[in-house]
This record gives C-alpha cells, structure tokens and sequence, in this order.
C-alpha cells in the first residue's frame, strides 16, 4: 500500500527531489536547476575516419552528450578539425544531440561565429588562450552558443573564478591538453572541489584520463560532466562503461545532496 501520511509524503517528496536527472540535455542545467549526471565521450580516440558513425553510435550507446577536441597546433602540439567537420557532423546526427566543443586554439575568438554556424551547441575555451574572457563571453552568448571556461592543469582556479557566474561551464583538465589516452592527474581534483563549494549549481566538467578507475575521484569531488575518451570508444561495450560512469556521478550528486 501506499503510504499516504503527510510526514512520509514529505519524506518521499525530499527523497525525489534528491534523485538527480540521469538524462537532463545539458541546454537545461544552468540557472534555476539543479545540475546532473552528464557522460561525454570524446570522439578523439576514435576512427577519425569514421568520426560521423563514431558519433551516431556513441548517442545510441546512451551518451548525454558529444564532447569534440578541436586542436590548431599551436596551442596544443597537435591537430585535429575544424567548423567544416562540425557541419558534416551536425548533418550526419541531426539536431538534436550536444555538441561541446572543446576549443584548444591560440585566439579562439575567430573561431565563434564559425563554430555557431556550423551547429556547435557550446563553446568551451581555455582562459590561457585569450586576453579578454569577459568579451569572449559575450560574444559566444550573441552567437547562440552556451559558453564553457577551460582551465590547463597548470592553471589555478583562481583564474577561472571570476568568470564562473558567467558561464555555463568550468572545465578542468585532469591531463595537459593535446591528446587521449593519457594518465588522469589525481591533483587536479583539489579545483573541482574549491568549484563545487563556490558555485553549487556549475556545470563542472573533467576531461583526460577518466574512465571507471578514476570516476569516482571526479565524482567525489563534485564533477558531474564527464568527458571519457580511451576508455569508452576503447571499450567492447561502451553501454555499460556510459552508464557505469554516470551511475557513479548520479550517486555522488545524491548523497551530497543528501548530506546538506
Ligand atoms: O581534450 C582532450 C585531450 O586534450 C580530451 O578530450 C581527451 O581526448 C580525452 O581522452 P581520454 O584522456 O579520456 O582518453
Ligand atoms: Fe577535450
């Protein structure tokens, strides 16, 4: 039966409310709601070749996003591709899927308006990468895109902070940027916690070397999106290893909400 009393109907009310939304579209979680469980694979460790049914297949396998590497050679000692990729993705999977995109460009002010045309949802740069965050800001806003702050492991958090209220995102990168499948620095995990204390609502991202032996370091210290390359498009099932991940993020979120 169920139970009808008011303090257990209260109970269960609290109880809802601190289950957090395993699949909330990222477009939603700024502002009035609550931030959740959110799994990006990083396309970078895939067949490059094959980048259009890479993605496909990662949406299908239950990601809540698509998170892509963008690197000139400059900033970061590799290469990757540029907004003409993006648009041929954006026809391939159609609109709805998000796509982050993580911009490791010297100047990525030119590469705004580009980036919004071609169907990028959020566009993610490094602080070290520009001289003038708050005109970026903007600038990405008017374009349409949501707006996500990079910050390199060398980097403080101090840098990032003043621009936290105005973004969408905070993201810290848990290896020096420029290529997968590197080792996951545990030390970086101090910033996302300072992160979560200071803005409890940020979307709070980690990126480099996460998979289900590091998870639950990020989780703990309050990320709660998840970009995982290596170890999901590496993986026989990335199904499982997707939702492993946002399992350990979304009991995270729980018990810290429990704990307030
Ligand atoms: O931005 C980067 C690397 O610069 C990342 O997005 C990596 O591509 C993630 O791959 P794994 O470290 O998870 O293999
Ligand atoms: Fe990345």
């Amino acid at each position: 039966m169920v139970p009808t009393g008011n303090s257990t109907m209260l109970r269960l009310a609290r109880l809802a409310a601190s289950v957090p939304r395993l699949h909330a579209h990222p477009t939603n979680s700024r502002h009035s709601m609550a931030y959740s469980a959110k799994i990006g694979p990083s396309i970078l460790s895939s067949d490059l070749s094959c980048l259009g049914s890479e993605c496909v297949r990662m949406m299908e396998c239950g990601a809540d996003y698509l998170h892509l590497d963008v690197m000139d050679g400059h900033f970061v000692p590799n290469i990757t591709f540029g907004h003409p990729m993006v648009e041929c993705l954006r026809k391939t999977v159609g609109q709805d899927p998000f796509f982050d995109m993580h911009m490791m460009v010297s100047r990525p002010e030119q590469w705004v308006k580009p980036m919004a045309a071609a169907g990028a949802s959020q566009y993610t740069f490094h602080v070290e990468a520009t001289t003038n965050p708050g005109n970026l800001i903007k600038e990405i806003r008017e374009s349409g895109m949501k707006v996500g702050l990079a910050i390199k492991p060398g980097t403080t958090v101090e840098e990032l902070a003043p621009w936290a209220n105005q973004v969408d995102m905070a993201l810290v990168m848990t290896v020096e940027p420029g290529f997968g499948g590197q080792k996951f620095m545990e030390d970086m995990m101090p910033k996302v916690s300072w992160l979560r204390s200071q803005f409890p609502s940020l979307d709070i991202e980690v990126d480099g070397g996460v998979g289900p032996d590091t998870i639950h370091k990020c989780a703990e210290a309050g990320a709660n999106m998840i970009v995982s390359g290596s170890a999901v498009i590496g993986s026989d099932d990335p199904r499982s290893v997707i939702a492993l991940l946002r399992t350990a993020v979304a009991e995270a979120i729980q018990k810290r909400s429990l704990d307030r």
